[in-house]
Protein backbone atom coordinates (compact mmCIF):
# COMPACT_ATOMS: atom_id res chain seq x y z
CA UNK A 1 0.00 0.00 0.00
CA UNK A 2 1.32 3.25 -0.94
CA UNK A 3 1.97 5.45 2.45
CA UNK A 4 2.67 9.00 2.96
CA UNK A 5 5.76 10.05 3.03
CA UNK A 6 5.87 12.74 5.69
CA UNK A 7 6.69 16.05 2.62
CA UNK A 8 4.01 18.54 1.97
CA UNK A 9 2.52 17.31 -0.94
CA UNK A 10 0.65 20.01 -3.25
CA UNK A 11 -1.87 17.75 -3.95
CA UNK A 12 -4.45 15.87 -2.28
CA UNK A 13 -5.20 13.42 -4.89
CA UNK A 14 -2.44 14.20 -7.05
CA UNK A 15 -3.63 11.91 -9.89
CA UNK A 16 -7.08 14.24 -10.02
CA UNK A 17 -6.03 17.88 -10.47
CA UNK A 18 -8.51 20.52 -10.95
CA UNK A 19 -7.24 23.95 -12.81
CA UNK A 20 -4.09 25.17 -10.55
CA UNK A 21 -3.39 28.60 -9.56
CA UNK A 22 -0.18 30.11 -10.63
CA UNK A 23 1.75 31.89 -9.09
CA UNK A 24 1.77 34.93 -6.56
CA UNK A 25 4.45 38.01 -6.80
CA UNK A 26 4.99 40.82 -4.75
CA UNK A 27 7.58 43.73 -4.10
CA UNK A 28 7.65 46.36 -1.68
CA UNK A 29 10.66 49.55 -1.58
CA UNK A 30 10.14 51.42 1.33
CA UNK A 31 12.96 51.98 3.44
CA UNK A 32 12.20 52.34 7.70
CA UNK A 33 9.53 50.06 7.16
CA UNK A 34 10.06 45.82 7.72
CA UNK A 35 9.86 44.71 4.09
CA UNK A 36 10.17 41.53 4.55
CA UNK A 37 7.23 41.15 7.32
CA UNK A 38 5.42 43.82 4.66
CA UNK A 39 6.08 41.03 1.71
CA UNK A 40 5.06 37.93 4.23
CA UNK A 41 1.38 39.75 4.73
CA UNK A 42 1.53 40.74 0.61
CA UNK A 43 2.41 36.81 0.18
CA UNK A 44 0.13 35.36 2.27
CA UNK A 45 -3.13 37.31 0.73
CA UNK A 46 -1.75 35.96 -2.69
CA UNK A 47 -1.31 32.29 -0.78
CA UNK A 48 -4.07 30.99 -3.25
CA UNK A 49 -2.00 31.81 -6.46
CA UNK A 50 0.85 29.57 -5.91
CA UNK A 51 0.75 27.16 -3.10
CA UNK A 52 3.80 24.94 -3.90
CA UNK A 53 6.71 26.91 -2.33
CA UNK A 54 6.99 30.66 -1.05
CA UNK A 55 10.45 32.91 -1.03
CA UNK A 56 11.32 36.08 0.17
CA UNK A 57 14.33 38.50 -0.69
CA UNK A 58 15.33 41.76 0.88
CA UNK A 59 18.25 44.00 0.22
CA UNK A 60 19.83 46.51 2.91
CA UNK A 61 21.37 48.63 -0.45
CA UNK A 62 24.50 46.79 -0.31
CA UNK A 63 23.53 43.34 -0.17
CA UNK A 64 20.84 40.70 -0.96
CA UNK A 65 19.70 37.33 1.10
CA UNK A 66 16.87 35.15 -0.15
CA UNK A 67 15.19 32.71 1.92
CA UNK A 68 12.86 30.51 0.81
CA UNK A 69 11.55 26.76 0.55
CA UNK A 70 8.51 24.13 -0.08
CA UNK A 71 5.31 24.75 1.20
CA UNK A 72 2.99 27.44 2.37
CA UNK A 73 4.16 31.08 3.33
CA UNK A 74 3.51 30.20 7.15
CA UNK A 75 5.06 27.30 6.62
CA UNK A 76 8.16 28.64 5.25
CA UNK A 77 8.85 32.09 7.44
CA UNK A 78 8.52 32.40 11.51
CA UNK A 79 9.11 35.28 13.23
CA UNK A 80 12.62 34.45 13.60
CA UNK A 81 13.42 34.57 9.95
CA UNK A 82 11.81 37.63 9.17
CA UNK A 83 13.36 39.68 12.31
CA UNK A 84 16.58 38.70 10.36
CA UNK A 85 15.63 40.00 6.92
CA UNK A 86 16.16 43.60 7.24
CA UNK A 87 16.33 46.04 4.19
CA UNK A 88 14.98 48.64 2.59
CA UNK A 89 13.15 46.66 -0.32
CA UNK A 90 12.15 43.57 -0.52
CA UNK A 91 10.29 41.04 -3.28
CA UNK A 92 8.54 37.59 -2.28
CA UNK A 93 6.71 34.53 -4.59
CA UNK A 94 4.67 32.30 -3.65
CA UNK A 95 4.98 29.31 -6.72
CA UNK A 96 2.78 27.23 -8.65
CA UNK A 97 5.07 25.36 -10.89
CA UNK A 98 4.47 25.30 -15.02
CA UNK A 99 7.92 25.27 -16.41
CA UNK A 100 10.30 22.89 -14.40
CA UNK A 101 9.16 20.36 -11.19
CA UNK A 102 8.22 21.57 -8.11
CA UNK A 103 11.40 21.06 -5.86
CA UNK A 104 13.53 23.10 -3.91
CA UNK A 105 16.02 23.94 -6.55
CA UNK A 106 13.05 25.51 -8.19
CA UNK A 107 11.96 27.95 -5.60
CA UNK A 108 11.67 31.61 -6.18
CA UNK A 109 12.64 34.37 -6.08
CA UNK A 110 16.08 33.49 -8.23
CA UNK A 111 18.76 35.09 -7.54
CA UNK A 112 21.99 35.72 -10.29
CA UNK A 113 25.14 38.00 -10.61
CA UNK A 114 24.63 41.00 -12.90
CA UNK A 115 27.45 43.35 -13.98
CA UNK A 116 27.09 45.21 -10.77
CA UNK A 117 25.95 43.39 -8.24
CA UNK A 118 23.02 40.72 -7.89
CA UNK A 119 19.48 40.73 -9.28
CA UNK A 120 16.98 38.73 -7.24
CA UNK A 121 13.46 37.76 -9.53
CA UNK A 122 9.93 36.59 -9.33
CA UNK A 123 7.95 35.49 -12.33
CA UNK A 124 4.22 34.76 -12.88
CA UNK A 125 3.17 33.61 -15.86
CA UNK A 126 5.05 31.07 -18.45
CA UNK A 127 7.10 31.90 -21.02
CA UNK A 128 6.07 30.44 -24.78
CA UNK A 129 9.98 30.77 -26.31
CA UNK A 130 12.28 29.05 -23.10
CA UNK A 131 13.44 27.23 -25.71
CA UNK A 132 15.13 29.85 -27.43
CA UNK A 133 16.03 31.85 -24.07
CA UNK A 134 17.93 28.29 -23.58
CA UNK A 135 19.75 28.62 -26.35
CA UNK A 136 20.27 32.19 -25.71
CA UNK A 137 22.06 31.01 -22.35
CA UNK A 138 24.10 28.51 -23.69
CA UNK A 139 25.46 31.10 -26.46
CA UNK A 140 26.59 33.10 -23.33
CA UNK A 141 27.92 30.59 -21.63
CA UNK A 142 30.06 29.28 -24.57
CA UNK A 143 30.96 33.02 -25.12
CA UNK A 144 32.44 33.39 -21.80
CA UNK A 145 34.36 30.44 -21.42
CA UNK A 146 31.33 27.41 -21.36
CA UNK A 147 31.19 27.70 -17.46
CA UNK A 148 27.82 26.62 -16.69
CA UNK A 149 27.07 29.32 -13.38
CA UNK A 150 24.02 30.56 -10.90
CA UNK A 151 21.46 28.82 -10.49
CA UNK A 152 20.88 26.81 -13.91
CA UNK A 153 24.50 24.84 -12.11
CA UNK A 154 22.58 24.03 -9.42
CA UNK A 155 19.57 22.56 -10.95
CA UNK A 156 17.12 25.12 -11.48
CA UNK A 157 15.06 24.14 -14.35
CA UNK A 158 12.12 27.01 -14.58
CA UNK A 159 12.01 30.01 -17.57
CA UNK A 160 12.38 32.12 -14.44
CA UNK A 161 16.22 31.11 -14.02
CA UNK A 162 16.72 31.21 -17.74
CA UNK A 163 15.65 35.42 -17.21
CA UNK A 164 17.39 36.11 -14.33
CA UNK A 165 20.91 34.16 -16.52
CA UNK A 166 20.04 36.75 -19.47
CA UNK A 167 19.42 39.74 -16.73
CA UNK A 168 23.32 39.13 -15.85
CA UNK A 169 23.92 41.54 -19.04
CA UNK A 170 26.90 42.44 -20.53
CA UNK A 171 30.07 44.46 -20.09
CA UNK A 172 29.15 48.47 -19.01
CA UNK A 173 25.33 47.35 -18.27
CA UNK A 174 23.28 48.62 -15.91
CA UNK A 175 20.65 46.18 -14.90
CA UNK A 176 17.70 48.88 -16.03
CA UNK A 177 19.40 48.69 -19.53
CA UNK A 178 20.11 44.95 -19.70
CA UNK A 179 16.12 44.20 -18.77
CA UNK A 180 15.19 47.13 -21.21
CA UNK A 181 17.15 45.16 -24.19
CA UNK A 182 16.32 41.58 -23.06
CA UNK A 183 12.07 41.94 -22.22
CA UNK A 184 11.41 42.68 -26.52
CA UNK A 185 13.11 39.00 -26.76
CA UNK A 186 11.32 37.03 -24.10
CA UNK A 187 7.62 35.70 -25.34
CA UNK A 188 4.69 34.50 -23.55
CA UNK A 189 2.74 35.36 -20.37
CA UNK A 190 5.37 37.05 -17.71
CA UNK A 191 5.11 39.15 -14.32
CA UNK A 192 8.28 40.28 -13.16
CA UNK A 193 9.21 41.73 -10.01
CA UNK A 194 13.16 42.15 -9.53
CA UNK A 195 15.29 44.22 -7.96
CA UNK A 196 19.04 44.68 -7.17
CA UNK A 197 20.58 46.21 -4.15
CA UNK A 198 19.10 49.54 -4.57
CA UNK A 199 16.20 49.67 -6.95
CA UNK A 200 12.80 47.36 -6.92
CA UNK A 201 11.28 47.20 -10.98
CA UNK A 202 8.36 45.61 -11.93
CA UNK A 203 7.48 44.58 -15.88
CA UNK A 204 4.43 42.92 -17.37
CA UNK A 205 4.27 41.63 -20.62
CA UNK A 206 2.52 43.35 -23.63
CA UNK A 207 -0.17 40.84 -23.99
CA UNK A 208 -1.12 41.75 -19.89
CA UNK A 209 -1.88 38.31 -19.52
CA UNK A 210 -1.68 38.17 -15.98
CA UNK A 211 -2.90 40.89 -13.72
CA UNK A 212 -0.12 43.20 -11.86
CA UNK A 213 -0.70 46.56 -9.49
CA UNK A 214 1.02 49.00 -8.23
CA UNK A 215 0.22 50.88 -4.93
CA UNK A 216 1.42 53.68 -2.42
CA UNK A 217 2.55 53.53 1.58
CA UNK A 218 3.06 56.36 3.08
CA UNK A 219 6.42 55.78 3.00
CA UNK A 220 6.97 53.75 -0.01
CA UNK A 221 5.72 51.85 -3.49
CA UNK A 222 3.97 48.55 -3.46
CA UNK A 223 4.07 46.28 -6.36
CA UNK A 224 1.99 42.89 -6.34
CA UNK A 225 -0.09 40.43 -8.46
CA UNK A 226 -3.86 41.13 -7.24
CA UNK A 227 -5.36 44.60 -5.59
CA UNK A 228 -6.39 42.82 -2.07
CA UNK A 229 -2.40 42.40 -1.49
CA UNK A 230 -2.01 45.82 -1.77
CA UNK A 231 -4.89 46.47 0.83
CA UNK A 232 -3.43 43.98 3.54
CA UNK A 233 -0.03 45.50 3.84
CA UNK A 234 -2.38 49.26 4.17
CA UNK A 235 -1.20 50.59 0.48
CA UNK A 236 -3.40 52.48 -1.68
CA UNK A 237 -3.88 51.23 -5.30
CA UNK A 238 -2.60 53.52 -7.74
CA UNK A 239 -2.60 51.61 -11.06
CA UNK A 240 -1.98 48.81 -13.17
CA UNK A 241 1.25 48.16 -14.60
CA UNK A 242 0.54 48.25 -18.10
CA UNK A 243 1.00 46.02 -20.24
CA UNK A 244 4.42 46.25 -21.96
CA UNK A 245 5.53 48.22 -19.34
CA UNK A 246 8.54 48.13 -17.21
CA UNK A 247 8.69 50.47 -14.21
CA UNK A 248 11.64 51.30 -11.47
CA UNK A 249 11.04 52.36 -7.84
CA UNK A 250 13.66 54.25 -6.03
CA UNK A 251 14.70 57.03 -3.45
CA UNK A 252 13.63 59.29 -6.90
CA UNK A 253 10.38 57.42 -7.25
CA UNK A 254 8.67 55.36 -9.81
CA UNK A 255 10.00 55.96 -13.48
CA UNK A 256 8.13 54.23 -16.31
CA UNK A 257 9.56 52.79 -19.77
CA UNK A 258 7.96 50.97 -22.26
CA UNK A 259 9.42 48.08 -23.80
CA UNK A 260 6.67 46.98 -26.16
CA UNK A 261 3.46 48.18 -27.62
CA UNK A 262 0.60 46.95 -25.74
CA UNK A 263 -1.69 44.35 -27.04
CA UNK A 264 -3.70 43.23 -24.40
CA UNK A 265 -4.91 39.67 -24.41
CA UNK A 266 -5.92 39.64 -20.44
CA UNK A 267 -6.63 35.75 -19.19
CA UNK A 268 -10.49 35.46 -19.05
CA UNK A 269 -10.26 32.66 -16.50
CA UNK A 270 -8.49 34.65 -13.88
CA UNK A 271 -12.27 36.27 -13.94
CA UNK A 272 -13.91 33.08 -13.34
CA UNK A 273 -11.30 31.09 -11.04
CA UNK A 274 -8.54 32.21 -10.16
CA UNK A 275 -8.33 35.95 -8.96
CA UNK A 276 -9.57 36.78 -5.52
CA UNK A 277 -13.22 37.93 -6.04
CA UNK A 278 -12.32 41.15 -4.00
CA UNK A 279 -9.72 41.79 -7.23
CA UNK A 280 -10.26 43.96 -9.97
CA UNK A 281 -8.63 43.46 -13.36
CA UNK A 282 -8.52 46.12 -16.03
CA UNK A 283 -11.48 48.16 -13.67
CA UNK A 284 -13.72 44.81 -13.66
CA UNK A 285 -14.05 43.44 -10.50
CA UNK A 286 -14.40 39.69 -10.48
CA UNK A 287 -16.68 39.48 -8.13
CA UNK A 288 -19.22 41.45 -10.16
CA UNK A 289 -18.09 39.44 -13.17
CA UNK A 290 -18.82 36.35 -11.17
CA UNK A 291 -22.54 37.33 -9.94
CA UNK A 292 -22.75 38.55 -13.39
CA UNK A 293 -22.05 35.27 -14.73
CA UNK A 294 -24.24 33.43 -12.45
CA UNK A 295 -27.31 35.54 -13.64
CA UNK A 296 -26.22 34.92 -16.84
CA UNK A 297 -26.17 30.85 -16.73
CA UNK A 298 -29.75 31.57 -15.24
CA UNK A 299 -30.92 33.78 -18.06
CA UNK A 300 -29.27 30.93 -20.34
CA UNK A 301 -30.35 27.52 -18.58
CA UNK A 302 -33.54 27.99 -16.39
CA UNK A 303 -34.48 25.21 -13.67
CA UNK A 304 -37.23 23.92 -11.96
CA UNK A 305 -36.04 23.41 -8.32
CA UNK A 306 -36.15 24.06 -4.47
CA UNK A 307 -32.65 25.61 -3.83
CA UNK A 308 -29.11 26.81 -5.20
CA UNK A 309 -26.74 25.53 -3.54
CA UNK A 310 -22.93 26.89 -4.68
CA UNK A 311 -19.79 24.08 -4.62
CA UNK A 312 -17.39 26.15 -1.95
CA UNK A 313 -15.66 28.54 -2.08
CA UNK A 314 -14.95 29.30 -5.78
CA UNK A 315 -18.76 28.91 -6.62
CA UNK A 316 -20.17 31.18 -4.03
CA UNK A 317 -20.68 34.06 -5.88
CA UNK A 318 -21.85 32.68 -9.75
CA UNK A 319 -24.66 30.94 -7.15
CA UNK A 320 -25.96 33.92 -5.80
CA UNK A 321 -26.11 35.31 -9.47
CA UNK A 322 -28.07 32.33 -10.23
CA UNK A 323 -30.91 32.47 -7.27
CA UNK A 324 -31.25 36.24 -7.72
CA UNK A 325 -31.70 35.99 -12.13
CA UNK A 326 -33.84 32.91 -11.10
CA UNK A 327 -35.97 33.90 -7.86
CA UNK A 328 -34.90 30.17 -6.29
CA UNK A 329 -33.87 30.83 -3.01
CA UNK A 330 -30.16 30.80 -2.37
CA UNK A 331 -28.82 28.40 0.41
CA UNK A 332 -25.85 26.33 1.46
CA UNK A 333 -25.54 22.58 0.99
CA UNK A 334 -21.93 22.06 1.85
CA UNK A 335 -19.84 23.53 4.70
CA UNK A 336 -16.06 23.71 3.97
CA UNK A 337 -13.54 22.91 6.42
CA UNK A 338 -11.42 26.33 6.17
CA UNK A 339 -8.63 25.05 7.07
CA UNK A 340 -8.23 22.52 4.15
CA UNK A 341 -5.50 24.07 1.63
CA UNK A 342 -4.24 22.23 -1.12
CA UNK A 343 -0.62 21.78 0.14
CA UNK A 344 -1.09 18.52 2.75
CA UNK A 345 0.77 15.64 4.19
CA UNK A 346 0.87 12.82 1.40
CA UNK A 347 -2.10 10.56 2.59
CA UNK A 348 -2.09 7.16 1.66
CA UNK A 349 -3.73 5.65 -0.68
CA UNK A 350 -6.71 4.63 2.00
CA UNK A 351 -6.91 8.11 2.73
CA UNK A 352 -6.89 9.50 -0.66
CA UNK A 353 -9.95 7.82 -1.31
CA UNK A 354 -11.82 10.02 1.44
CA UNK A 355 -10.02 12.77 0.56
CA UNK A 356 -12.61 15.05 -1.19
CA UNK A 357 -14.27 14.49 1.92
CA UNK A 358 -11.66 16.48 3.91
CA UNK A 359 -12.48 19.31 2.01
CA UNK A 360 -16.47 19.44 1.60
CA UNK A 361 -19.51 17.73 3.57
CA UNK A 362 -22.87 17.78 2.48
CA UNK A 363 -25.21 19.70 5.14
CA UNK A 364 -28.11 16.90 4.89
CA UNK A 365 -31.05 18.95 6.98
CA UNK A 366 -30.58 21.43 3.97
CA UNK A 367 -30.52 18.63 1.12
CA UNK A 368 -32.84 16.07 2.21
CA UNK A 369 -35.77 15.55 -0.57
CA UNK A 370 -34.71 18.91 -2.44
CA UNK A 371 -34.42 19.53 -5.78
CA UNK A 372 -31.56 21.12 -6.13
CA UNK A 373 -29.13 23.37 -8.72
CA UNK A 374 -25.36 23.35 -7.47
CA UNK A 375 -23.41 26.09 -8.94
CA UNK A 376 -19.95 26.06 -9.58
CA UNK A 377 -17.00 27.75 -11.48
CA UNK A 378 -15.64 25.49 -13.81
CA UNK A 379 -15.24 21.76 -14.76
CA UNK A 380 -11.59 20.44 -15.86
CA UNK A 381 -11.15 16.96 -14.87
CA UNK A 382 -14.99 16.46 -14.02
CA UNK A 383 -13.55 15.08 -10.55
CA UNK A 384 -14.74 17.27 -8.27
CA UNK A 385 -18.42 17.48 -10.17
CA UNK A 386 -18.76 13.65 -9.94
CA UNK A 387 -17.94 14.31 -6.12
CA UNK A 388 -20.45 16.68 -5.49
CA UNK A 389 -22.74 14.68 -7.07
CA UNK A 390 -22.27 11.68 -5.45
CA UNK A 391 -22.37 13.49 -1.84
CA UNK A 392 -25.55 15.65 -2.59
CA UNK A 393 -27.90 12.36 -3.60
CA UNK A 394 -25.91 10.53 -0.44
CA UNK A 395 -27.45 13.38 1.19
CA UNK A 396 -30.96 12.91 -0.37
CA UNK A 397 -31.65 15.43 -2.94
CA UNK A 398 -34.12 14.44 -5.04
CA UNK A 399 -32.81 15.88 -8.20
CA UNK A 400 -29.46 17.25 -9.05
CA UNK A 401 -29.14 19.65 -11.64
CA UNK A 402 -25.07 21.09 -12.16
CA UNK A 403 -24.71 25.00 -13.42
CA UNK A 404 -20.82 25.83 -14.46
CA UNK A 405 -20.52 29.53 -14.94
CA UNK A 406 -17.67 28.86 -17.33
CA UNK A 407 -18.12 27.32 -21.15
CA UNK A 408 -16.32 23.43 -20.83
CA UNK A 409 -12.68 23.61 -20.84
CA UNK A 410 -11.26 22.40 -23.66
CA UNK A 411 -7.98 23.33 -24.14
CA UNK A 412 -4.58 23.11 -22.10
CA UNK A 413 -2.84 26.36 -20.96
CA UNK A 414 0.30 27.63 -21.74
CA UNK A 415 0.54 31.16 -20.40
CA UNK A 416 0.89 29.97 -16.71
CA UNK A 417 -2.26 27.89 -15.59
CA UNK A 418 -0.91 23.92 -15.60
CA UNK A 419 -4.28 22.47 -17.01
CA UNK A 420 -4.33 18.57 -17.01
CA UNK A 421 -3.45 17.67 -20.72
CA UNK A 422 -6.07 17.76 -23.55
CA UNK A 423 -6.61 14.24 -23.09
CA UNK A 424 -7.40 14.56 -19.56
CA UNK A 425 -10.23 17.02 -19.74
CA UNK A 426 -13.44 15.62 -19.62
CA UNK A 427 -14.70 17.84 -21.79
CA UNK A 428 -12.96 16.88 -24.75
CA UNK A 429 -14.04 15.19 -27.23
CA UNK A 430 -17.34 14.73 -24.93
CA UNK A 431 -20.44 15.75 -25.69
CA UNK A 432 -22.26 18.09 -22.51
CA UNK A 433 -25.04 15.07 -21.84
CA UNK A 434 -22.38 12.41 -22.00
CA UNK A 435 -20.51 14.71 -19.01
CA UNK A 436 -23.93 14.98 -17.45
CA UNK A 437 -23.70 11.20 -17.66
CA UNK A 438 -19.98 10.38 -16.66
CA UNK A 439 -20.84 13.07 -13.49
CA UNK A 440 -24.01 11.49 -12.57
CA UNK A 441 -26.40 14.20 -12.64
CA UNK A 442 -30.00 14.72 -13.59
CA UNK A 443 -28.86 17.51 -15.85
CA UNK A 444 -25.72 19.51 -16.81
CA UNK A 445 -25.36 22.94 -18.52
CA UNK A 446 -22.68 25.31 -19.10
CA UNK A 447 -22.49 29.51 -19.65
CA UNK A 448 -22.36 30.33 -23.16
CA UNK A 449 -18.96 31.90 -24.52
CA UNK A 450 -20.37 35.19 -25.48
CA UNK A 451 -22.38 35.04 -21.73
CA UNK A 452 -18.82 34.65 -19.91
CA UNK A 453 -17.32 36.98 -21.76
CA UNK A 454 -19.59 39.77 -22.07
CA UNK A 455 -20.11 39.38 -17.84
CA UNK A 456 -16.18 40.83 -18.08
CA UNK A 457 -17.14 43.86 -19.67
CA UNK A 458 -14.06 43.60 -21.51
CA UNK A 459 -14.06 43.48 -25.34
CA UNK A 460 -13.22 40.06 -26.14
CA UNK A 461 -10.34 41.21 -28.59
CA UNK A 462 -8.55 42.24 -25.71
CA UNK A 463 -9.31 38.77 -23.79
CA UNK A 464 -7.57 35.30 -23.71
CA UNK A 465 -10.23 32.58 -24.51
CA UNK A 466 -7.74 29.92 -25.40
CA UNK A 467 -8.48 27.12 -22.90
CA UNK A 468 -12.50 27.87 -24.15
CA UNK A 469 -11.96 28.23 -27.62
CA UNK A 470 -8.45 26.68 -28.62
CA UNK A 471 -7.44 29.91 -30.15
CA UNK A 472 -4.06 30.80 -28.73
CA UNK A 473 -3.31 34.68 -29.15
CA UNK A 474 0.08 34.32 -28.42
CA UNK A 475 1.86 31.85 -31.19
CA UNK A 476 2.84 28.65 -29.56
CA UNK A 477 6.56 26.78 -30.29
CA UNK A 478 6.75 23.42 -31.68
CA UNK A 479 5.77 20.69 -29.57
CA UNK A 480 9.51 19.65 -28.69
CA UNK A 481 9.82 23.08 -27.46
CA UNK A 482 7.83 23.30 -25.05
CA UNK A 483 5.77 21.73 -22.03
CA UNK A 484 6.29 21.90 -18.67
CA UNK A 485 9.38 19.40 -17.98
CA UNK A 486 11.38 21.90 -21.03
CA UNK A 487 14.53 21.99 -19.17
CA UNK A 488 14.52 18.69 -17.43
CA UNK A 489 14.62 16.96 -20.87
CA UNK A 490 17.13 19.32 -22.64
CA UNK A 491 19.14 18.34 -19.21
CA UNK A 492 19.03 14.93 -19.65
CA UNK A 493 19.85 15.01 -23.31
CA UNK A 494 16.94 12.93 -24.26
CA UNK A 495 13.09 14.40 -25.63
CA UNK A 496 10.54 13.15 -23.72
CA UNK A 497 7.01 13.87 -24.38
CA UNK A 498 5.32 16.58 -22.20
CA UNK A 499 2.20 16.25 -20.62
CA UNK A 500 0.51 18.20 -23.42
CA UNK A 501 2.37 16.57 -25.94
CA UNK A 502 -0.74 15.48 -28.00
CA UNK A 503 -1.76 18.62 -27.98
CA UNK A 504 -2.17 19.62 -31.78
CA UNK A 505 -2.23 23.27 -32.45
CA UNK A 506 -4.98 24.71 -34.37
CA UNK A 507 -3.21 27.68 -35.20
O1 LIG B 1 -13.20 19.33 -12.67
P1 LIG B 1 -12.08 19.35 -11.70
O2 LIG B 1 -10.82 18.79 -12.30
O3 LIG B 1 -12.40 18.70 -10.40
O4 LIG B 1 -11.74 20.88 -11.40
C1 LIG B 1 -12.70 21.88 -11.23
C2 LIG B 1 -12.79 22.35 -9.79
O5 LIG B 1 -11.51 22.84 -9.32
C3 LIG B 1 -11.68 24.17 -8.84
O6 LIG B 1 -11.89 24.19 -7.48
P2 LIG B 1 -10.75 23.83 -6.43
O7 LIG B 1 -11.22 22.69 -5.65
O8 LIG B 1 -9.43 23.67 -7.11
O9 LIG B 1 -10.57 25.13 -5.52
P3 LIG B 1 -11.59 26.11 -4.74
O10 LIG B 1 -11.77 25.50 -3.39
O11 LIG B 1 -10.83 27.38 -4.71
O12 LIG B 1 -12.86 26.24 -5.50
C4 LIG B 1 -12.89 24.71 -9.54
O13 LIG B 1 -13.52 25.73 -8.77
C5 LIG B 1 -13.79 23.50 -9.66
O14 LIG B 1 -14.53 23.32 -8.47
N1 LIG C 1 2.55 29.64 -12.43
C1 LIG C 1 3.51 30.51 -12.58
O1 LIG C 1 3.30 31.71 -12.71
C2 LIG C 1 4.87 29.86 -12.65
C3 LIG C 1 6.04 30.76 -12.96
C4 LIG C 1 7.15 30.00 -13.64
N2 LIG C 1 6.78 29.65 -15.00
C5 LIG C 1 7.53 28.75 -12.85
O2 LIG C 1 7.17 27.66 -13.22
O3 LIG C 1 8.16 28.88 -11.82
S1 LIG D 1 -5.62 29.56 -21.91
FE1 LIG D 1 -7.26 29.91 -20.40
S2 LIG D 1 -6.23 29.94 -18.41
FE2 LIG D 1 -4.64 30.18 -19.98
S3 LIG D 1 -4.37 32.39 -20.21
FE3 LIG D 1 -5.86 31.80 -21.74
S4 LIG D 1 -7.88 32.03 -20.75
FE4 LIG D 1 -6.30 32.05 -19.15
MG1 LIG E 1 -13.91 25.06 -6.82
Amino acid sequence: MARGDGFLNHDLLPNEKGPQDECGVFGVWAPGEEVAKLTYYGLYSLQHRGQESAGIATSDGARINVYKDMGLVSQVFDENTLNSMTGQLAIGHCRYSTTGASHWANAQPTLGPTQTGTVALAHNGNLTNSADLADMVAAKQQAEGGKVRGEIAQGNTTDTALVTALLAGSEGQTLEETALELLPKIEGAFCFVFMNEDTLYAARDPHGVRPLVLGRLNRGWVVASEQPALATVGASFIREIEPGEMIAIDENGVRSTRFAEATPKGCVFEYVYLARPDAAIAGRSVYESRVEMGRQLARENSADADIVIPVPESGTPAAIGYAEESGIPFTHGFVKNAYVGRTFIQPSQTLRQLGIKLKLNALETVLRGKRVVVVDDSIVRGNTQRAVVRMLREAGAAEVHVKISSPPVKWPCFYGIDFASRAELIANGAAVDEIATSIGADSLAYISEDGMIEATRQPRERLCTACFTGEYPIALPNEERRGKNLLERANQGGCEPGPDAEFEATN
